[in-house]
């Protein structure tokens, strides 16, 4: 079994690296870490880097999880390449563009791109945010998928990822360590980046950036609300290409990993993505039935 130890970085191609870098910056509230050879690196904690934008085509590039060390890089190539999963070892130039010592690739079932990676350069200064934001780290990313289950069993068969909660076929919450999830994988149409999320301080935090994006007409995608699931107070919003990010606060560690029973929310109500709706009495004579983040694309 191959052990994720974190979540490392996601590398984003942008057609326009400015607009993406000014978002990024002063709407999401990054630093600005440094440019290099056409990329631009985003942090938002003791990573060097958690986002990379790199000039092309628009689109996610890749989604990076850090192992231990190189013996345990060289023993997930291994298994990587016992279970039929076709593997990249990185090269020297490639390792120095994402700020680690060493690095492979592969893809999950549906074509998204993963590297593991090890030793991530990490920065001991305080960040200098673009914004004060209240950003306090690198959440959790999202990947689209269309059979959910099937990503699932790919990595809960090869990886120590374990379920944490589904939204019924829609969407999986996997977690690698108490946090209830640094990786989920949403019901799409064709391999993607669902969404990026950042843990924030407060709650406060999460409404005064409501009313921050709305004053800079950034489009909202959903929210404020609460995720049933993490319990987190969530909002959603779109960068520029398409790119979402999420702010949330209050996502629940699960401590007693013995204990702990996946939930199974059904994805039709809307209360399963947002607990904070869905409880209004019908007005209409039409079932009220919303469908979850992104689920209509
Ligand atoms: C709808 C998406 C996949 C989702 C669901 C639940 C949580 C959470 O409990 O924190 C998320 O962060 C999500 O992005
Ligand atoms: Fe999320």
């Amino acid at each position: 079994m191959i052990n994720l130890r974190d979540i490392a970085y996601v590398r984003s191609g942008t057609a326009d690296l400015e607009a993406a870098v000014r978002f990024a910056v002063d709407i999401v509230g990054l630093q600005e870490q440094e440019r290099d050879d056409g990329a631009a690196y985003l942090r938002a904690d003791h990573r060097h880097h958690c986002l990379a934008f790199v000039e092309g085509e628009s689109g996610v590039l890749a989604s990076a999880f850090s192992l231990g060390d190189e013996n345990e890089l060289a023993d997930a190539e291994r298994q990587l390449e016992a279970a039929g999963v076709p593997v990249a070892r990185g090269t020297s130039q490639q390792a120095r563009a994402r700020r680690v010592r060493d690095l492979l690739a592969f893809d999950d079932p549906f074509g998204n791109r993963f590297e593991l990676v090890v030793d991530q350069a990490r920065d001991a200064r305080p960040v200098a945010f673009g914004r004060s934001a209240g950003i306090t780290e690198f959440g959790h990313l999202c990947v689209d998928a269309p059979d959910v289950r099937e990503a699932y069993r790919f990595w809960s068969g090869l990886f120590n990822v374990r379920i944490s909660d589904w939204i019924g076929d829609w969407a999986a919450l996997l977690r690698i360590d108490q946090v209830h999830h640094k990786l989920a994988v949403f019901r799409g149409g064709s391999p993607g980046l669902c969404h990026i999320n950042f843990q924030v301080t407060s709650l406060d935090d999460v409404m005064r950036s409501w009313h921050f994006l709305e004053e800079n007409g950034v489009e909202i995608q959903q929210g404020p609300g609460r995720h049933p699931q993490s319990t987190a107070v969530f909002l959603y919003f779109k960068g520029p290409e398409g790119l979402t990010y999420e702010y949330s606060y209050g996502v629940q560690l699960i401590e007693d990993e013995a204990s702990w029973q996946p939930r199974w929310f059904d994805p039709m109500h809307p209360a399963s993505i947002d607990m904070w709706c869905g409880t209004s009495k019908r007005v209409s004579t039409q079932p009220q039935v919303r469908r979850p983040l992104g689920a209509d694309r």
